[in-house]
């Protein structure tokens, strides 16, 4: 039999509005940006995988404008010619070559993913194993900066019955504020709603030590990479004296990484993202490490699209348990995405395409009018 081959690898940058503004410790977003991959193959096969970050270099390694350059220049010259049907000997080449840039890795091996189960005519979870569930509790994440608004917000994911996890994105401003600001949000859901925060690394230990002191004498129930990446040993300490449990999320960047953090204690949980290490199946290596060590499982979000949030939901649900369930919440805080087919959220959960591939189709119109060198002026709102 003879395979398919890969015939071409473009990438495209697309500018999305979001809802609102979206305020992290480090950069407060104002839109979001995508890189998108279209994997055409010889058998006719397109595979669309995607690869995004947060705020341009500012949270991660890899900017939406490098991960276009490196893709073009290294990573698609090594696929091209290469069997299409082969995602680990795909990977492997890449892996061969190219150090870090697990951000388009993800976006590549998600497109190669994407083709193999279309071509298959499986869903990408049953390509990874096998699912073991349809869909997945989903958190909304806080962050506008007001906290009247944030609980406003809460109460309408509530009413609406979206979302009943609350992660609150704290660390730019002064502690003490952010404390009040946090607890008020918890006192106003009360029982509701299960309330966590991320610091996305704002503080030192000694601050991280009180107020996860605080955070837990009003009910927090998890605090999310509070010190430094860096800081493993810190984090290990934190871990040990927090009343809360810790999470690494920034501190995981890689497969080994999980690893040696698991190897130190440095969190009770880790937030498992495809971009950050390096496709879904490599999410899932890392989740097997912190599972083997008796860490919790979350699934985290590079506030990606449609395409990357299912990329990431397609192995999410192969996993036997996930006990603090994701924040795939990505597509919902744009208002406009590039898909014919959005991924689907009601009851408090993500419901996770089961049809081939990734489960997903493009609308070539908006991808027209989005992607950043326009190819049209006006698209038709559906
Ligand atoms: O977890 C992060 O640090 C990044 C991201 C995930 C949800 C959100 O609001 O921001
Ligand atoms: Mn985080």
């Amino acid at each position: 039999m003879s395979h398919p081959i890969i015939e071409s690898l473009e990438t495209i940058i697309v500018d999305l509005p979001t809802i609102r503004p979206h305020k992290l410790a480090m950069h407060t977003m104002q839109n979001q940006t995508l890189v998108l991959l279209r994997l055409r193959c010889s058998d006719g096969v397109e595979g669309i995988g995607e690869s995004t970050t947060i705020g341009g270099l500012s949270y991660g390694n890899e900017s939406p404008e490098s991960i276009k350059v490196n893709i073009d220049a290294h990573f698609a010259p090594l696929l091209i010619g290469q069997p299409a049907d082969n995602v680990n000997a795909a990977m492997q080449r890449i892996e061969r070559s190219v150090r870090g840039n697990t951000f388009a890795k993800s976006g590549i091996e998600s497109a190669l993913l994407d083709a193999q189960g279309k071509r298959r005519g499986l869903a990408v979870s049953e390509l990874l194993g096998g699912r073991l569930r349809d869909s997945l509790p989903v958190a909304w994440t806080l962050a506008s900066g007001d906290t009247a608004r944030d609980i406003a917000e809460a109460e309408k994911m509530l009413d609406v019955r979206r979302h009943r996890i609350f992660k609150l994105k704290i660390g730019a401003g002064e502690v003490n504020k952010d404390l009040a600001h946090v607890i008020a949000i918890k006192k106003a859901v009360g029982e509701r709603a299960s309330v966590r925060v991320d610091v996305n690394q704002a503080w030192d230990e000694a601050v991280a030590l009180r107020a996860c002191r605080i955070l837990g004498d009003n009910g927090i129930d998890l605090v999310e990479q509070p010190i430094s990446r860096y800081n493993g040993v810190g984090m290990a300490r934190l871990s040990a004296s927090s009343p809360v449990p810790i999470m690494a999320d920034e501190a995981i960047e890689s497969v080994e990484d999980a690893f040696n953090l698991a190897r130190i204690g440095a969190g009770t949980i880790f937030a498992l993202k495809i971009a950050k290490t390096g496709g879904p199946r490599a999410a899932l290596r890392a989740a097997a490490i912190a599972d083997a060590a008796g860490i919790g499982l979350y699934g985290g979000t590079m506030l990606e699209g449609g395409i990357g949030t299912l990329a990431s939901a397609q192995a999410f649900v192969t996993l036997p348990k996930m006990a603090w369930d994701t924040e795939l919440f990505g597509p919902l805080l744009l208002t406009e995405d590039i898909l014919a087919n959005p991924p689907v959220y009601r009851d408090f959960h993500l419901h996770v395409p089961n049809t081939p591939g990734l489960g997903l189709e493009l609308d070539e119109d908006r991808v027209a009018f989005f992607r950043r060198d326009k190819t049209t002026t006006a698209y038709s709102h559906s």
